[in-house]
């Protein structure tokens, strides 16, 4: 599934493909990234997301398929295209007994197309845009993993960027460090920049994303906005109403197959699942309450993403952030 309006893509890859001598790795992966948006990319271990990621960003050559990356093809365009994207993947070396501020110095250094000029002054916004500015002295072996991780952030947003990839970046973090870079991944949406993140973490892209592919064993399994494959998935509706029969018969008359809650005398309403293309739960209340029946409860369950993503891989996810 793509995104209903065409919008112009950050990324698009066409039949991506890697093997290693005797794995596919990735097979056949259409990705369509639109622009503005920050999209996660969710998969169990080893489904493929590293792999995929290092391609984009012409680290290991794709063994058959093409990649657009903000226009440009990858890798043929590299370089042109990589200073404007900004990366962290499997976290950047730091020097332990250099200060964050000097570190990223040293990264920027590294950097051909950043004017030297300019350096301190890019380094202090960076390093401001994180959070960091008041750690900018401290050693990098003083700081903690979140605050490492936000320095390679920072190192990301040295240059002004049109796309960030980020691998796993609230890996081994722990919940204040995952919240740390959570809120500082949704700012740097806010500017408008595309932020493409990777996550095994479905609670995780739940909260920061607009979008989302989901990645099992190599291949895509479902792309979209969080909306789209939230609606794509199967719904329950329970009903807690003294109106037994007749809640009963208007859900079958919606086309629903409903059937009585609770047992012998304790029945206390009337549950039915509702497929993606059934009828909305307000119309439902709505049949409900025209039929004059009395609803004492009115829920709606399973529209979690949780359930439509194991319905879709027959894999669990790691719910917890
Ligand atoms: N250099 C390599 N040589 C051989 N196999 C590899 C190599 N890199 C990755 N793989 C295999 O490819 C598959 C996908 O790995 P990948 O690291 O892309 O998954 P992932 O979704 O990023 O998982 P993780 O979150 O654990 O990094 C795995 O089965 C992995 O063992």
């Amino acid at each position: 599934m793509t995104s209903a309006a065409p919008a112009p893509l950050a990324i698009e890859t066409t039949g991506l493909t890697k093997r290693f001598s005797k794995q596919l790795a990735v097979q056949g992966l259409d990705l369509a990234v639109p622009r503005g948006s920050v999209f996660g990319f969710l998969g169990p271990n080893g489904s493929g997301k590293t792999t995929t990621i290092r391609m984009l960003l012409g680290l290991t050559r794709a063994t058959s398929g093409d990649i657009r990356l903000l226009d440009g093809d990858m890798p043929g365009q590299l370089a042109a295209v990589l200073p404007r994207v900004g990366a962290l993947v499997e976290g950047p070396a730091f020097y332990p007994f250099l200060t964050g501020r000097q570190n990223l110095h040293r990264l920027d250094t590294a950097d051909r197309s950043a004017p030297t000029a300019t350096r301190s002054e890019r380094v202090a916004a960076a390093l401001d845009r994180v959070g960091l500015s008041h750690a900018a002295d401290k050693k990098a072996h003083a700081y903690s993993l979140g605050m490492k991780q936000r320095l390679g952030i920072a190192n990301a947003l040295l240059m002004p960027r049109d796309l960030l990839v980020l691998d796993e970046p609230s890996n081994g973090l722990d919940p204040q460090g995952t919240r740390e870079v959570r809120s500082l991944i949704g700012s740097l949406a806010d500017d408008g920049t595309t932020v493409f993140v990777s996550s095994h973490l479905l609670s995780e892209i739940e909260q920061m994303c607009s979008h989302a592919a989901v990645m099992s064993a190599g291949r895509l399994v479902t792309q979209g906005t969080l909306e789209e494959l939230r609606a794509a998935g199967r719904q329950r509706v329970s009903v807690t109403t003294p109106d037994v029969d007749a809640a009963l018969g208007v859900l079958g008359r919606l086309g629903l197959d409903p059937e009585p809650r609770g047992h012998g005398e304790h029945v206390t309403g009337v549950a039915a699942d509702v497929p993606a293309d059934g009828p909305a739960a307000e119309i439902v209340a709505k049949a409900l309450v025209d039929a004059g029946v009395r609803l004492r409860g009115f829920e709606v369950a399973g529209a979690s993403l949780e359930d439509r993503f194991v319905d879709l891989t027959g894999e669990g996810f790691d719910v917890a952030g």
